[in-house]
């Protein structure tokens, strides 16, 4: 392609700019090759345009930046352009070209992981080639990759749809994480729908108020979603109401599910061990759906995917069926086995404490006996959460160990410290195998452990080193190795 290709997106300047080839794009000197657009973006650590003049130096073809970025004097191309982030979305979506035709896009502070994961499924109970795109990585017909970000930075996931696209796949759920709104990366993508799930308490250590973090999620409806498109909004939460009146503001078709919702209704939940019965209203007609998934909150998502799948053209009938057949995404409120006596053992994502104080009050209605956790705090992130974790799991579990997950830089001690000053009763084991072994231990019958925060991760970082670790594999040695 040759700049004249990205008309309407970059400033074009004269002819002989025009026809400057662009062999490929990208916002890391690093990875700056000849013939490639490079995006000088103000980062949170670095200031991308301080790297321009290397990625000239490595062939950069031309350099899109800020209007008053300090540049200096270049031997190549300076497209000024208002919000450089916006722009290289735009130029890799146009770069790579396609996408599946039908996308939906879910933001919300938990939850996105499972609704993608359950609009994959569903669209393919009807027959669809679907894919989902998010933090435990894409699936899609033939293919199932290990994700590292939730959402990918532009030229990634413009690369990733194309794949997709040229695949056969035609549908594709993807997560909107805060981060990913703010820093505009899915701003090339064509979406059909979205999807709110719940706000909480996250990333605190990235937007200075919980507001500023409500408006990065708004985004997505009154911004990248069409006008006259559907965003499906989760009735029952607490900033439902806030996000329901921004995306009628901004001319979005708004359908709500839940308990409180118009579209999906939520009339009746039964719950049992491992499963639970619903009863649905839509259209003034009742369904009844039974739910392979333990957890209130399961039924939320649920509701979340199946109001995107009839958005995007499904029967309700079908829609409705397929959560019959659903399979929890890797590590939410994940039933990994049982101990002799009978306890299940779930492995859970909860890592922010609306999270965990949801999990642990899914497996109360089914616990006679005691509710076990086992969980840690992250390092380098919101330190703000570690003392309220602290006190949601005294609150609703009976016994609680605190241990580590992924102290990074930071001192493992002072982390539990931090967690251990609101949660004076807790057992603390630092080493999360140790913690994990002792818990499984502690089980008797009717009893319930969940071992919560790292999910479907496959490590522990702690310095800059991520050794290898599963919260699965874990719990399985010690089940089929030690349990009574
Ligand atoms: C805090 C954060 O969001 N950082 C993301 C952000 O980086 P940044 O812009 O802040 O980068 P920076 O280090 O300040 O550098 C500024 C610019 O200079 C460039 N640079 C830097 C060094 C150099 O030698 N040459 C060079 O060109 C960088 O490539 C960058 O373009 O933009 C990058 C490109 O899109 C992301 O890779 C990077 O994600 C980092 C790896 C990360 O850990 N992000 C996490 C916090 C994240 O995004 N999480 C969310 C939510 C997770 C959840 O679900 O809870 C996610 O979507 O995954
Ligand atoms: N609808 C929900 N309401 C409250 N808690 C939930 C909900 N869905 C999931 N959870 C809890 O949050 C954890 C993470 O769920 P999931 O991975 O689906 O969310 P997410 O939004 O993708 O999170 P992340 O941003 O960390 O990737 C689950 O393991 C569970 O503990
Ligand atoms: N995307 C989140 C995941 C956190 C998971 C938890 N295990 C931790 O390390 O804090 C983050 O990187 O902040
Ligand atoms: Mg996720």
């Amino acid at each position: 392609m040759h700049l004249k290709d990205f008309a309407g997106i970059l400033p074009l300047g004269d002819g002989s700019t025009a026809s400057v080839e662009v062999l490929g794009l990208t916002a890391d000197s690093r990875a700056a090759a000849p013939g490639f657009l490079f995006a000088a973006l103000t980062g949170t650590k670095a200031d991308g345009a301080s790297y321009a003049a290397d990625a000239a130096a490595k062939g950069a073809s031309a350099i899109i930046a800020a209007r008053n970025a300090a540049l200096g004097d270049l031997p190549v191309p300076i497209l000024r352009v208002d919000d450089p982030r916006h722009a290289l979305a735009l130029a890799a979506a146009r770069f790579y070209g396609a996408q599946p035709a039908t996308m939906a896009a879910v933001t919300g502070t938990s939850g996105k992981t499972s609704v993608v994961s359950f609009l994959r499924q569903i669209w393919a109970h009807a027959g669809l080639q679907a894919a989902s795109i998010g933090t435990t990585g894409v699936v899609a017909p033939g293919r199932d990759d290990y994700g590292t970000l939730t959402t990918p930075d532009p030229v990634a996931l413009h690369l990733l749809l194309k794949e997709l696209a040229d695949a056969g796949v035609t549908h594709a759920a993807m997560e909107a994480s805060s981060h990913g709104l703010d820093q505009r990366r899915l701003d090339g993508v064509k979406l059909s729908a979205a999807g709110f799930t719940n706000l909480g308490r996250d990333h605190m250590d990235y937007h200075p108020t919980v507001e500023d973090y409500h408006r990065a999620k708004l985004r997505l409806f009154d911004t990248l979603l069409p006008k006259g498109a559907p965003a499906v909004i989760f009735a029952d939460d607490a900033w439902s109401e806030p996000t329901v009146a921004a995306a009628n503001k901004a001319g979005r078709i708004v359908l709500t599910v839940g308990r409180n919702g118009d579209f999906l209704r939520l009339k009746r939940l039964e719950h049992e061990r491992h499963r639970q019965r619903a009863e649905i209203e839509f259209s003034g007609a009742l369904y009844e759906v039974d739910l392979p998934l333990a957890g209130d909150f399961q039924m939320s998502n649920a509701l979340v995917a199946a109001g995107l799948a009839m958005a995007t053209g499904i029967k309700a009938e079908t829609a409705l069926a397929a959560l019959e057949h659903l399979k929890g995404a890797p590590g939410r409120l994940d039933l990994v086995g049982t101990t002799r006596s009978g306890a299940p053992v779930y492995v859970d994502y909860a890592h922010k404490p609306e999270a965990l104080e949801n999990v642990l009050l899914s497996v109360r209605p089914f616990t006679t006996g005691k509710v076990v956790v086992v969980f840690g705090c992250g390092g380098d992130r919101d330190k703000g959460k570690r003392p309220i974790m602290g006190g949601i799991a005294t609150r609703l579990a009976d016994i609680v160990i605190v241990t580590d997950d992924n102290p990074r830089s930071e001192v493992p001690a002072t982390i539990r410290a931090e967690i251990l000053a609101n949660a004076p009763r807790a057992i603390e084991i630092g080493d999360r195998r140790e913690a994990i072994r002792h818990a499984i231990d502690l089980l008797g019958a009717g009893d319930t452990l969940i071992v919560a925060g790292k999910g479907h991760e496959e490590g522990q970082t702690v310095g800059s080193v991520t050794h290898p670790f599963s919260d699965h594999h874990e719990v399985r040695v010690a089940l089929t190795g030690r349990a009574a």
